[in-house]
Formats: structure tokens, sequence, C-alpha cells
């Protein structure tokens, strides 16, 4: 079956009703949004490149539009045509200083990789977030950003934005060693880098998702990695380049478990067009292959940037089993499916163990405890540690009445839950979907009758 798209998105307050639908067989979707963190990227990197640069297939989420919202405010010209988006860029320190606080809603990405590239203006700015994003740290940026010599001041709780940045011209360079698994330190020291004169360098921790490396190279940025570590050679204007976003891998995965989760009924097959199939990005599709769903890549492909696309092709396989995912670099590779990966093993015969995840402490919520709270709603057990999470899988699930607490990776794993259940399940609280997925609905509806309502 096709799909009509609507990218409209979900009202600000609703909450979800969710049922399964039986009678559909075969799934197919001819595209996923556009990838969310090659998204930030791309818009970022174009508007302080020299020229013009479209960027295709880009995600409209309200993430993006908060990236977007505080470039313009920063004097960037960007215009939508359909899903692809134009960029003026300004050069390296062409933004001018905004009349107001730049508020960047619920995104660390963008907060983290617009820290960098304030810290390298002649100017000062005001940068808050939501309640959300208030509560997540932003010391391991401003940290570094500081011994390049930007001055930054807290202005409400220490570690945490809202901040002032006061921006220097030029950046110092330095030898950084991770002090987080984090893509988005990473992308921030490389983004601060393009203001230094001279060899930044990073080593990570374990393999981070590395959109940043493969960007920057397309932009012609001098940036090379030798096993960990990343140098940059800063201090040089660059050109707008037009980019191709693959589907994101973090969406898709959504439909995956909807499906992988469908039990006896899993009788047809399931397509997914043009997913990006980064390898640091995909361990979530290899541990669904371990976990026995038949999974293949077909029409294997890589776009200019650098970034390799796949369909995804599935066919139910055996009866899923569970798994172990441990490791930094393992689990860094679906740092954002942690939830989901927890869902599904609600349906692996065994306990699945998932270890090395305490960074999800830190993200929109303590995605441990909201994802133990969902599973715990629809009856399934689990124990769950600092960074450990222990998920007693195949028993049978049962109807519940979930809050999202705002988070919309947990809103969408709580909505796949209730997608295999024949009772009426309520998800509150699902206006943060359209954080990241507005189409969200309309996909999952192939698996699942849902009612959108107003928010109780
Ligand atoms: O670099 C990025 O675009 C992202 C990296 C991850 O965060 P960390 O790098 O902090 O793990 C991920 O959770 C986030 O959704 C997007
Ligand atoms: C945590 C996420 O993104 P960010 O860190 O950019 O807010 C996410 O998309 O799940």
């Amino acid at each position: 079956m096709g799909l009509v798209r609507n990218r409209v998105g979900l009202p600000a307050k609703c909450d979800l009703q969710i049922k399964a639908k039986r009678e559909v067989c075969s799934f197919e979707f001819h595209s996923v949004p556009g990838d969310k963190s090659i998204s930030q990227r791309a818009i970022v990197l174009n508007a302080i490149a020299e020229g013009q640069g479209t960027v295709y297939n880009v995600l409209r989420s309200r993430d993006i539009e908060s990236c977007i919202t505080i470039l313009r405010q920063l004097g960037v010209r960007i215009a939508w045509n359909g899903d692809d988006l134009s960029v003026h860029g300004k050069g390296l320190r062409g933004l001018q200083a905004p009349a107001g606080r730049l508020e960047v809603g619920n995104t660390a990405t963008s907060a983290r990789l617009m820290l960098s590239v304030l810290a390298g203006q002649s100017f000062a700015a005001e940068l808050g977030g939501n309640a959300l994003l208030s509560a997540r740290p932003m010391d391991w940026v401003v940290q570094p950003l500081t011994d390049m010599g930007a001055v930054i001041e807290y202005l409400g709780a220490k570690g945490c934005l809202p901040l002032r940045i006061q921006g220097a011209s030029p950046l110092s360079p330095i030898d950084m060693e991770a002090t987080v698994f984090s893509a988005q330190e990473k992308s921030a020291l490389l983004f601060a880098g393009l203001y230094a004169e001279g060899i930044t360098r990073y080593r990570q921790r374990c393999q981070s998702r590395d959109h940043t490396e493969r960007l920057m190279h397309y932009f012609g940025i001098d940036i090379q990695s030798d096993n960990d570590v990343t140098f940059l050679k800063g201090g040089n204007a660059f050109y707008a380049k037009d980019v191709m976003v693959p589907g994101d891998m973090s969406s898709a995965a959504f439909l995956l478990a909807a499906y992988a989760i469908r039990g006896a009924e899993r009788k047809g097959s399931l397509l997914i067009k043009q997913v990006g199939v980064n390898p640091t990005r995909s361990g979530f599709i290899r541990l669904l292959a371990e976990m026995g769903l038949h999974l293949t890549l077909q029409a294997e492909a890589e776009l200019i940037s650098g970034e390799p696309v796949a369909d995804i092709y599935c066919t139910p396989g055996t009866r899923l089993s569970s798994v172990l995912a441990e490791g930094n670099g393992r689990i860094q590779s679906l740092i954002d499916e942690v939830p989901l990966l927890a869902a599904v093993s609600a349906f692996a015969e065994g306990d699945t163990v998932i270890r090395d995840c305490g960074e999800l402490r830190d993200k929109d919520t303590n995605r441990i405890q909201t994802t133990a709270g969902v599973l715990k709603a629809f009856g399934v057990e689990t124990s769950c540690s600092e960074d450990e999470m222990v998920i007693h899988g195949g028993r049978p699930l049962s109807p519940a009445t979930v809050d999202s607490c705002g988070d919309h990776r947990i809103a969408m794993t709580a909505a796949v839950l209730a997608s295999s259940l024949d009772e009426p399940s309520i998800i509150r609280n699902c206006g943060c979907i359209n954080v990241s997925y507005p189409g969200f609905v309309e996909d999952l509806s192939q698996f699942a009758h849902i009612d959108v309502l107003p928010a109780e």
C-alpha cells in the first residue's frame, strides 16, 4: 500500500488512542522523513559557508524549524521549496548580532552546534531552550569553547541553558579528549575548530555517528580522521554545497519495530525506501536481524555527501529471541533507538540485556526511567540501573494509558507497543512527536487504528 504524506504534524497538545489494525499484510513506505542529525548539520554548515546551497529532503520538523529560526535571527536568508531548503551563507564571520535571545526549543544538537558557531563571532548572544532542553547538560561543550577563548556565562542553573556567550575571533585551536560518549560533543568541537587558526584535534572515546566528518569532508574542509582522532585545520572560508539528506534511520526504526512485533500475523513483507544506513547509525537493524527478523538491504547507493542509503526489506523470520546489547560503540550506533529496542524485546523470548546506556539519562527525559515506566504500564517487567536495562520478554502485554513526559521518542515507542494490541491504549502528551517525525501517525496507521484526541 502506498503512502499519502501529511507533514502537517499533530496539534501541539494532543493524545493518541491506538489499537492494532489486522487487515493489512504487506507494508510499503516510499520514504521516511529526512535525517534529523544530517539536516541540522547541512543547514548550519551552509549558513556559515560562502554562497548559496540547497539542502534536499530536509526533515520538516519542530527541531529543524528551531534551527532555522535562530539562523534567520542571525541574518541568514533561508527559504523552503517543498522539502528542500535554500540557504544563503553569510561566511564564517558574517552573522549579525541577534535582536533578542535565540530560542533553540527542544534540540540539543542545534544548541551545541550553534554554541560553537557563536563562539567564533565577534558579538555576544543569549541562547535559551525549552524546559526539557534547559535540564540537559551544556557544560561539556561550554568548557572546551571557553578553553578556545569564548566567554560564557550561565544565566540560570549552572551547566545548562540559558546562557550568554561572547565570541572571540579567532578562537585558539585545542587538543581535546572526549569527556562523554557523544557525537554532539565531537561535532561541537569540530564546528568550533572552523573558527580556530591552526589544527584542532578531538579524540573520541568510541566511534559515534560521523555525519559531521563526512559532511565537512564533502564541503572541502581540511578534516582527517586517524583511528579515534579527528584533525581539523580551521581559519579558512569554504563554499556552500547542495546536500541530499537520506531518510532518517531513527524514524524508520519505529516502522521496523511495529512490523517486527506483529507475531503470528506477520505474513507479509515490509519495504522502507531510501533510508540512511551509515554504519554508525544502523545498530538497531543489526540487532533486529540478530533477534530473528529477516532483513536485507536493497538498492544500496551513496549520496553525493558521502552518506550510504538503501531500501530496507523485511520478511517475518522466526519468533523473536532476546539479545545482549553492550559496548559503547554498539550502543552509540542505536542510542536514540534504545527505548524502542527495549519495547521490541518485550516480544522476544527470554531476557534482553542492554548495557552501557547511561547516556540516556541526559536525553529529553531520563530515557532509562521513562522507557521502564512505559513498559511497566503495558505489563512488561524490567529491571534497571544507572546504565543498564533488563527486559523480561515473551509474556502477553496489556493495553495501557501512559504519558510521554514530553519526549518524542517515548511517545512513539509507546505508540508502537499500542499498535500490537487489539484493545485500545491511550498515549498522552503526543504533540512532542512533531520534534522529529510529524508524519508518524500517518505512517503508523498502516499498522494501527489511531485517533488523535484533544489533550485531557
Ligand atoms: O549528533 C547528533 O545529531 C545526535 C547525537 C546523539 O546525541 P549524543 O551525541 O549526545 O549522544 C543523539 O542522541 C541525538 O539525537 C542526535
Ligand atoms: C535526543 C535527541 O535529539 P537532541 O539531542 O538533538 O535533542 C533525539 O532526537 O532523540
